[in-house]
């Protein structure tokens, strides 16, 4: 068993609890007292290359990374330093996460909020929404085609912009196939947990104009952001190096910084 699948499996028993505690009618009905999801391509694409900031207390591959008491606060530091969307881990088991972080994080900025967790299933779109998502991860190596893509069409339907992430070529073709607006390409292979940079170098080229190409993984500072905009991304995604170093804000606000450089907008 991959450790994709491990992380699945833990993923569906924790599913099963929240789903006897709370009916999809019950969600739904919290979904519509959310405020309105925010647009989170317009969020995400623009002149520079955007950052979107993790909020990640521990992985698979490194064990615990940071404590992180206040989630809202550590979100609020990404935002002040010119984020353009948080991520928010919300599995529990590997991640430390939990939908209570995703709405207090909700709760304190104003800019777009992605769900990242492994979605399965249209009821973890509606815990999304009714905890005050704009965004959703669906990982197309956990999911099987049809299930793609009826998760693609049902978090759009809700108003949640699904930001689908791939690791190689087919994938990409699965995601297009499927309607995605934002493709992330993740350099960590989930299967193994392997980080390979050169993965988004390989992989970007075909994920076709219009759609928003976003790198995830590995950065570790400004040069790493450097690299993947020469190689056509959008946006970053980081959560390690943030959430390790020091000072978050001036971090972020460092990436932004070399995401905004003008040396970067030829041929973007
Ligand atoms: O901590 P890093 O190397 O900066 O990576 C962030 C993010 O890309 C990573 O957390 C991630 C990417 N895809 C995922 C899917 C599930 C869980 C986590 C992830």
């Amino acid at each position: 068993m991959s450790v994709l699948d491990e992380i699945i499996e833990g993923v569906r028993a924790d599913l099963a609890d929240r789903q006897a505690q709370v009916s999809l009618d019950q969600l739904k009905e919290r979904a519509a007292a959310a405020p309105p999801a925010k647009d989170g391509v317009a969020a995400l694409k623009g002149d520079s290359v955007t950052v979107i900031c993790e909020v990640k207390r521990s992985s698979p591959s490194k064990g615990a990374l940071a404590a992180i008491a206040d989630p809202a606060g550590l979100a609020a530091d990404y935002e002040a330093g010119g984020a353009a969307a948080i991520s928010v881990l919300t599995e529990q088991r590997r991640f430390g996460g939990s939908l209570a972080d995703l709405a207090e994080v909700r709760a304190r900025v104003d800019i777009p909020v992605l769900r990242k967790d492994f979605v399965v299933t249209a009821y973890q779109l509606w815990e999304a929404r009714a905890h005050g998502a704009d965004l959703v991860l669906l990982i197309v190596a956990a999911l099987d085609q049809p299930a793609l893509v009826s998760l693609v069409e049902r978090a759009e339907s809700i108003g949640l912009t699904p930001l689908v992430e791939v690791h190689d070529e087919d994938e990409v073709e699965r995601a297009v196939d499927a309607g995605a607006r934002i493709i992330g390409v993740n350099a960590r292979d989930l299967r193994t947990l392997e980080v390979d940079r050169s993965t988004f170098e390989r992989v970007a080229p075909e994920i076709p104009g219009g759609i928003v190409r976003v790198a995830e993984s590995g950065v570790r500072g400004p040069h790493d952001l450097i690299a993947y905009a020469n190689e056509g991304a959008d946006a970053v995604l980081v959560g390690e190096s943030l959430v390790t170093g020091r000072d978050p804000r001036a971090a972020v606000a460092d990436l932004v910084a070399a995401g905004a450089h003008p040396a970067l907008r030829q041929g973007r």
